[in-house]
């Protein structure tokens, strides 16, 4: 119980904003429930008490039909209106929270940063971004308002009813309170595991769900659908079987709840027939007191359901807090000042660990490349290249050492202008599911249609674009499905142009290109990024024969030269041979490789 209100804590404090339309929901229910009793109680008193008066003759004319058929109007229109008020003011709260909540959690995952991030699996995130915060829901509109009016209820009736006869009050109240917390709390118990397991459960089902649909194609390609959608009836079958147990639950708990109420009701009775008997009561108050009670029931019905499921939302507190609770890769200052006058960057002994126990994925690197230095860092797969990226944007921070750009520690800068320092064409660009217009704005959301098309014209795509019908606002699909791989990628190189920092690289950026498009685009890219910094990463060596050949002399007999690419090597070009995150080999451009 303790663990449980630990989690929802942090998450009950957040509800504070609503608290206004909170308490008026929670008065609207008591005002339902009351009215409730009171219809029923009044009614119930008044058949009775006009039956009496018919049946003693005389005193029929004397009988005051006007007030209690006015009582039972009003209890009538009350417990309508406070139901409905009810429902608008509670759910309005509950979707305020809700609101809140999604945005601040998406506030707290944002800061994680995409490496520990990339710990989560997508489907997973989304669940405990929509479902998991959907089931916090339970918390104020089933528990929290419910178990306030019950408490007012279980107070309230016994004080009602003890006029009538001490032990009648005593019995509804008891009968209330067994009802009201004494079966809520054994279903919680009894639903605290299942619950818990079905969310835990429905999250695995939507992770599998999304990686299905994602690796679609590599599974029919492998025949391993099949196999696929008997792990999913699987997974189905044993959420099928927490509900199963659920239900059971529900049943019992409700089966227990007209069993206590029944059992109160009839004691009530027979109390009552007993004072009636002893004519220390009359009887159209004796009916007042079982409808009364009867009537009281309504207002704790709903509560073990909703404490049966409070083990699904607790679960469901503890995955987001876990997200929560994931220690913030980097943090980055609200301001960093002026921004350099240039843009050396030099890494400074820098040595990285993906986890403690992991090998290190770069030890001990160092490297200044000036401003307009050109840097190729190559090396066989694993051996740390996109490592550097990931620390040069700070998807990480370095576990030793610094990076510095302009001589000041990168973690000095504010994250929007060490964003305005890198431009990155990343490994394994993420196309959205939009127009290529929208994809291009992401890169810079004012771009005009002639930027668009200039970046689109360096990135040598212009023309593709230019023939499909549509043109910018061709949709390019999921994970731009509907493009070529190639076409994907030039894509993405057509974005960092449109990004245009004074520090440039490229992650294996013309990888799935053919040979021609290759050099053709790389030659167009140059051209472009020409004076600016840029680390070039690959595993081939091609880029780096072709950017040799780029900047050579053009005096060197047999180096193939092309249009516009004409500079002299300067001795900030360099080529840097990386293994196991240790620089094994540098090499100035002039030398040959
Ligand atoms: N997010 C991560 N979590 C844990 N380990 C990682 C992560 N990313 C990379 N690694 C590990 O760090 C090492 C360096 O990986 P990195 O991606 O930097 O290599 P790379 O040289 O870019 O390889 P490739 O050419 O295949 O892209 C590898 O051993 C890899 O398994």
């Amino acid at each position: 119980m303790n663990r449980m209100f630990k989690e929802l804590t942090p998450f009950i404090r957040r509800f504070r904003s609503q608290w206004g339309r909170m308490a008026l929901g929670t008065l609207l229910g008591l005002v339902t429930v009351a009215s409730s009793v009171g219809l029923l109680a009044l009614s119930g008193w008044f058949i009775s008490a006009a039956a009496y008066a018919g049946l003693s003759s005389g005193s029929a004319h004397l009988f005051n039909f006007f007030f209690p058929s006015i009582g039972v109007r009003i209890f009538a229109f009350a417990r309508t209106l406070g139901r409905y008020g009810d429902r608008i003011v509670s759910h309005d709260a509950t979707f305020r929270i809700l609101e809140q909540l999604r945005v601040w959690f998406y506030g707290r995952i944002e800061p994680i940063g995409p490496g520990p991030l990339g710990g989560f699996r997508s489907g997973d995130l989304l669940s405990r971004i929509v479902s998991d915060i959907d089931a916090l829901d339970n918390l104020y509109l089933r528990v929290i308002q419910p178990s306030v009016v019950a408490l007012i209820l279980a107070a309230a009736l016994p004080l009602f009813l003890l006029p009538f006869d001490p032990w009648i009050a005593f019995v509804a109240g008891s009968g209330l309170v067994a009802a009201g917390f004494g079966i809520p709390v054994l279903s919680g118990r009894l639903g605290a595991d299942t619950g818990s397991s079905m969310t835990a459960r429905v999250a695995r089902l939507r992770t599998r769900i999304v990686d299905g649909i994602q690796g679609a194609p590599d599974m029919i390609v492998f025949g391993a659908s099949a196999r696929y959608l008997n792990d999913l009836r699987e997974e189905n079958r044993k959420l099928i079987d927490d509900q199963r147990r659920m239900s059971h639950i529900r049943g019992f708990s409700g089966a227990l709840m007209t069993l206590i109420s029944g059992l109160t009701v009839g004691i009530v009775l027979w109390l009552g027939s007993g004072d009636v008997l002893q004519q220390w009561m009359d009887g159209p108050r004796l009916t007042l007191a079982v409808m009364a009670t009867l009537a009281a029931f309504e207002g704790v019905v709903p509560l073990p359901a909703a404490y049966q499921f409070l083990g699904r939302t607790q679960k469901a507190a503890a995955r987001l807090l876990e997200i929560v609770h994931t220690p913030v890769a980097v943090r980055f200052p609200a301001a960093s000042g002026a921004l350099p006058q240039s843009f050396d960057l030099t890494f400074e002994a820098v040595g990285f660990q993906y986890a403690a126990d992991a090998p290190p994925a770069l030890d001990n690197f160092s490297l200044h490349i000036p401003e307009g230095g050109r840097v190729v860092v190559l090396g066989e797969t694993g051996a740390g290249k996109t490592t550097l990226v990931n620390l040069l944007v700070r998807f990480w921070d370095p576990t030793k050492g610094r990076i510095l750009i302009g001589g000041r520690d990168i973690r000095s800068y504010s994250e929007t202008d060490l964003r305005r320092l890198v431009s990155v064409v990343p490994q394994q660009p993420h196309l959205f599911n939009a127009s290529i217009r929208d994809n291009l704005r992401i890169a810079r959301k004012d771009a005009s249609e002639v930027e668009m098309k200039t970046a689109l014209a360096v990135a040598k795509l212009l023309d593709v674009v230019e023939a499909l019908p549509e043109g910018l606002d061709t949709w390019v699909g999921e994970g731009g499905r509907e493009l070529s791989g190639g076409q994907a990628r030039r894509l993405s190189v057509a974005r960092a142009v449109l990004h245009d920092a004074p520090i440039w690289v490229l992650d294996e950026a013309t990888e799935g290109l053919d040979t021609v498009t290759e050099a053709e685009m790389t030659a167009s890219l140059y051209r472009h990024i020409r004076g600016k910094t840029l680390i070039v990463i690959t595993h081939r060596l091609s880029l780096w024969t072709l950017m040799r050949s780029e900047t050579a002399t053009g005096d060197t007999p047999g180096r193939t030269r092309h249009p516009g690419l004409q500079g002299k090597a300067v001795s900030s070009d360099i080529v840097v041979m990386l293994d196991k995150g240790r620089i094994v080999g540098k090499r100035f451009l002039d030398f040959s490789f």
